[in-house]
């Protein structure tokens, strides 16, 4: 037997369409969304992420401002960039992408975004809200993967879940929003016991890892669906995930492969949530003071 594979397209285009009626509610308002992206590293599948969002953002009709402030910035240089994007009426959505430099105090900038702006759920605000069950924005990477699972109707109420990976990125987001829709979750990382113990006793496994061919065929059951969210870049700069692809197509029941599966979600659903939040500030805007 092969995996059925879960691509990412589909989910992606239903989310295209989201946007583009939000951005025809838009026209003649004099309002264009507009997302702002700050980046301080060279790492290379940061780059890919960036070039992706670019692109996503051109053919939505959503305005990108790259704000690229080198692999060496500092605290303040960054946390000058996020006040002035906080500040700036004319952006709605703001992402901090990762990772940062070193020594950089990650929790402090994030909490500079507004969470009326924080598309990518990076404001520890989002992430209690998330917990808390209050509206928030869930980190765009945890939801697009959970977008997958719904969009392909895998069972999750009652099902034991594992997601490798407690970022705040994806790991523990993604947790909360597994919870919300009643899964067993376990959330496992680089200090868990017989990592195979887990994911072999669970029927859908979810790894953020980013370490190549991480989870192998021997870590999974005949009935496993497996979501690959890893993204590393490989000797000949491919994209790759943190999948086995080889040992793992044979046994597992279906796979979300890299590329082509979370990723393009994940960019889609960036685009729409900033015209989302576009359509949130003329609301706002529209109320009495
Ligand atoms: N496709 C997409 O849209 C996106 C992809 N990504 C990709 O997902 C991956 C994870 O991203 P992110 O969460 O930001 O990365 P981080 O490096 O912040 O977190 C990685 C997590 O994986 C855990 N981990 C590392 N090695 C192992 C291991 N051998 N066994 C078990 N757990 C392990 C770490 O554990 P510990 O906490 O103990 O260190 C940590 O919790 C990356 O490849 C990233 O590029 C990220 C965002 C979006
Ligand atoms: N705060 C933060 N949030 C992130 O979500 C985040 C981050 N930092 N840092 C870097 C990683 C990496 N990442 C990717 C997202 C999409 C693709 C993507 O579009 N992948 C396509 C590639 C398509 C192609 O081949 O061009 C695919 O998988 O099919 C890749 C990588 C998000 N990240």
């Amino acid at each position: 037997m092969s995996a059925r594979l879960l691509t990412g397209l589909p989910v992606a285009k239903k989310l295209r369409a989201d946007t583009a009626r939000n951005i025809k509610e838009l026209a003649g308002t004099g309002v264009v969304p507009k997302l702002a992206v700050v980046l301080a590293t060279d790492n290379e599948s940061t780059a890919w992420y960036v070039r992706s969002i670019v692109r996503q953002a051109a053919e939505a009709a959503v305005h990108c401002d790259v704000v690229d402030l080198g692999a060496d910035a500092g605290q303040w240089q960054l946390q000058e960039a996020l006040e002035a994007l906080a500040l700036d009426h004319t952006v709605h959505g703001i992402i901090l992408q990762t990772p940062l430099p070193a020594g950089v105090d990650a929790a402090v900038l994030a909490a500079l975004i507004p969470v009326h702006k924080d598309i990518d759920g990076a404001n520890p605000e989002s992430l209690g809200r998330l917990a808390a069950g209050l509206p928030a924005y869930a980190a765009t990477t945890a939801q697009a993967a959970v977008e997958v699972l719904e969009h392909y109707q895998v069972p999750l109420a009652g099902e034991h879940v594992t997601v490798i990976g407690r970022s705040m990125v994806v790991g523990k987001p993604l947790a909360q929003l597994l919870l919300a829709r009643d899964a067993t979750v376990t959330t496992c990382h680089s200090r868990t016991r017989d990592l195979a113990s887990h994911t072999k006793a669970s029927s859908v496994v979810v790894v953020a890892a980013g370490r190549a061919g991480l989870l192998t065929g021997a870590d999974l059951n005949e009935d496993s669906v497996v979501v690959d969210v890893g993204t590393n870049v490989d000797e000949a700069g491919r994209l790759i995930g943190d999948v086995h692809a080889d040992s793992v197509l044979p046994v597992a029941k279906a796979l979300s492969p890299v590329p082509g599966g979370v990723g393009t979600v994940t960019t889609s659903l960036l685009m729409l949530r900033t015209s989302q939040a576009a359509l949130e500030s003329l609301v706002a805007s529209a109320q009495p003071a």
